[in-house]
């Protein structure tokens, strides 16, 4: 502690210092009119000097441990030890007066010297203390230093335990006949000693874990009671029936105990005082723990929150599991131990297939939940050894050590299968969620984080490819596979800022008399390098990078351009029907796109039919039912493709503002021999009709074919039967010759 004397005291007291060595009772009458005590005190604690001040105050004694009866031998034992030296010391402590009672003085261990040689003694070592009153302010000026010790070490970001032990220490060194102890309560009400430093640790150890209730020593109830609990004799009281043993065998007498609430009502920890002998707790003691209490909670509130932002960077904060960063620093660490113990291990990249829909049709809150659930239940399936991360988005990540490949694919089935029955969510209906895993092995398919990494990716990515649902290993070829990818969308984005897309068009025909009715324009794309390209090979590539809404609105512009075009030269083709992917629909502008082609080109909505596929149907967000229900406003007709083979279901249909039905030609392919497609093919023609909508039969190819869909009531077609997909030129040929 800082010392408190003034300036002019400190001066008179080095003085002192120097002449200690000399005539000690000469001096202390020279410090006679001093305003504070002076005490030459001998390794013994005998009083052997003091001047009129402190004789007048205290009570006759001879030894000094008489004076101060809060203070123990021991203590005065250390604080006379010559081998101190010139060290300092302040404290506080209660001076035993002459006129009766106690008073409150802060002592200063002010100097050692060495006693004057007596006649046949020999001399030894005398120790100066200076004691000054110690009025309210003194005290509050102490606490205070203490106070900013104690909190300048929280700034400072020391740990919890040393912030605590400084705090011990500083107290004890205030008022050295107490023993301070700092004890957490963790989440499941148990005793964790946090710093006890004058306390033999085999007492502190034996703490550790006790449950707190309501007669388990001082601490323990007080924290159980979130009351202080003041017990002034260990060995009577009640509440320390079944700890008094320990308490005893270490020489503790009394003990205070304050818990620490935090927020108001959550005990974290507690704080408490020992006495060595069954006394009451002094005033300034009260004092101090006041104030001791509220840096208690200050640290701990702080160390809570440095736990938070460590929790922030380390573990995701929806699901709680590890994030990127911590997945990263474990894999750093468990790859050199595979590597040396030449155990394998493997790579799980689980991704939840269609989540961004969720995201979108239910918000993000929803969104949310679903991942706490999937995470709940992914970690369920794990053991204690594997690491299981969420890296954001819906994308979670599992290292399972010591795991061969096929035992990786018998926890991704596991995954999988976790994942099947319905999630269920506050005020939403059950929810199914699937989720698509790629594997790579250690040490096969990588040794290093980023190529394990990269290789799962590609599996995860096969995975997708081959419906979702499933788990699928990194294989070699996969590579290939990926670079033959990434070269055609390299490619088409060319074709596409080239200008080397074309359209070619199908004829729609009335079946009954053959007549055109439309035509639906389908993408062509020839590449210099590979040839012809069919649609079904660079659609999706072009879905995955994102590139197929510029496709689709290129496609949009040059059908509209064409069909105008075809109007003034009074070509007979009246609409066009333009496939469009399901992702043009979540973007904002498609109807104002559409609305903008049409009026340039001269053209009515109805002329226009926007072909979309089942996969449609599945999208919940409400930007697409937004654009799809503008479109339907302005009178652009929607046609639902493939009908019947993917997602189809009745009540979807009724919701959305469809206006045609593709019959897909998987049921009209074998509408001669097969009884099935036809009850099928009649059946869709049935849903038609009940819902007023016009029902198109794709990929008709022969006579038969024609003949049994007029029967069944179908009125309009396409197929080769009529007219392959053709180049502009061809088709206006087409249309030219005779039929
Ligand atoms: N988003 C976009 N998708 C497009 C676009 N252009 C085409 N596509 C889609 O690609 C898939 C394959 O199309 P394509 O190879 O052009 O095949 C079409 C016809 O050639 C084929 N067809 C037509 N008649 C017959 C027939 O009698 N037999 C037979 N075996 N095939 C026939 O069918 C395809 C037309 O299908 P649909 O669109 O379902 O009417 C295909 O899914 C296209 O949709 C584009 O610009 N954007």
């Amino acid at each position: 502690m800082a010392c408190s004397l003034t300036r002019s005291e400190q001066a008179e007291v080095q003085t002192l210092t120097r002449l200690a060595s000399l005539d000690a009772q000469a001096l202390c009458a020279s410090l006679d009119h001093a305003f504070m005590g002076l005490v030459w005190v001998d390794g013994q604690g005998c009083i052997r000097h003091a001047n009129r001040f402190f004789l007048e105050r205290a009570v006759p004694a001879d030894r000094l441990a008489d004076c101060f009866p809060d203070i123990l031998d021991s203590c005065w034992q250390a604080l006379l030890d010559p081998s101190r030296g010139a060290q300092r010391e302040s404290f506080h402590a209660q001076l035993r007066l002459a006129a009766g009672g106690l008073a409150s003085y802060e002592l200063q261990v002010q100097a050692q010297g060495q006693e004057p040689a007596q006649a046949g003694a020999v001399p030894g070592v005398l120790t100066l203390l200076a004691l000054r009153p110690m009025d309210e302010r003194g005290e509050r000026e102490s606490v205070a230093i203490l106070q900013r010790q104690v909190l300048e070490a929280v700034a400072l970001g020391r740990p919890l335990p040393v912030v605590m032990d400084l705090l011990c220490r500083r107290v004890e060194s205030l008022a050295p006949d107490v023993i301070c102890s700092v004890l957490a309560v963790d989440a499941q009400g148990r005793l964790r000693p946090l710093a006890a430093p004058s306390l033999p640790s085999s007492y502190s150890n034996a703490l550790d874990g006790l449950p707190i209730g309501p007669a388990v020593g001082s601490c323990g109830t007080a924290a159980w009671r979130k009351q202080a609990v003041e017990v002034r004799d260990i060995a009577e009281d009640p509440l320390w029936a079944d700890y008094k043993g320990l308490a005893l065998s270490v020489g503790l007498g009394a003990c205070w105990s304050t818990p620490i609430l935090l927020d108001g009502t959550r005990v974290a920890a507690t704080f408490a005082l020992y006495y060595r002998e069954s006394r009451e707790v002094a005033p300034f003691h009260r004092r101090m723990v006041e104030a001791c209490a509220q840096l208690c909670s200050v640290a701990l509130k702080h160390d809570e929150h440095l736990r938070q932002i460590e929790r922030l960077a380390y573990f995701d904060g929806v699901t709680g599991l590890p994030n990127r960063s911590l997945f990263h620093d474990r894999l750093g660490q468990a790859l050199p131990v595979a590597m040396l113990s030449g155990s394998p291990a493997a790579l799980l990249l689980l991704d939840l297939d269609r989540f961004k829909t969720v995201n979108d049709s239910f918000g993000h809150a929803t969104g949310d939940e679903v991942l706490r659930q999937v995470a709940a239940r992914l970690q369920a399936c794990l053991r204690e050894a594997d690491t299981l991360a969420r890296f954001g988005g819906d994308e979670f990540v599992a290292w399972l050590p010591g795991c061969s490949g096929s035992q990786a694919m018998q926890v991704a089935d596991k995954l999988l299968a976790a994942l099947q029955p319905p999630l269920q969510l506050p005020n939403q209906a059950p929810l199914l969620i699937s989720a698509s895993i790629g594997i790579s092995c250690f040490p096969e398919d990588g040794q290093d984080p980023e190529l394990l990494f990269k290789n799962a990716d590609i599996a995860m990515y096969e995975a997708k490819r081959a419906g979702r649902n499933c788990a699928r290993f990194f294989l070699p070829a996969m590579n290939q596979a990926l670079d033959e990818r990434v070269a055609l969308e390299g490619a088409l984005r060319q074709a596409l800022s080239t200008q080397a897309l074309r359209l070619h068009y199908q004829p729609k025909l009335r079946l009954s008399d053959r007549a055109v009715v439309g035509a639906e324009a389908l993408l062509r794309w020839t590449d210099p390098q590979r040839g012809a390209v069919p649609p079904d090979k660079f659609i999706p590539v072009a879905e995955e990078c994102g590139l197929v809404n510029a496709l689709d609105a290129w496609v949009l512009e040059a059908a509209c351009e064409q069909l105008a075009r075809w109007r003034e030269q009074g070509v007979a083709i009246r609409a066009v029907s333009v496939n469009v992917s399901p992702t043009r629909f979540q973007q904002d502008d498609v109807a104002a796109h559409v609305a903008s082609l049409l009026a340039r080109h001269g053209l009515r909505p109805e002329q226009l039919t926007l072909e979309v596929t089942e996969r449609l149907l599945l999208d919940h967000d409400p930007r697409t039912a937004g654009q799809l229900a503008k479109l339907f406003a302005m009178g652009v007709r929607l046609s639902l493709d493939d009908f019947g083979t993917g997602y189809s279901s009745l009540s979807y249909l009724k919701r959305l503002p469809v206006s045609e039905l593709k019959l897909d030609r998987s049921f009209v392919r074998d509408l001669e021999t097969d009884a099935d497609d036809r009850a099928l093919a009649s059946a869709v023609l049935g849903i038609g009709r009940a819902l007023g909508l016009a029902v198109v039969a794709e990929g008709v190819e022969t006579e038969g074919q024609r003949q049994i869909l007029i029967e069944l009531g179908c009125e309009e077609a396409q197929g080769y039967c009529f007219g392959r997909p053709m180049p502009v030129a061809d088709l206006e040929a087409w249309l030219a010759a005779p039929r």
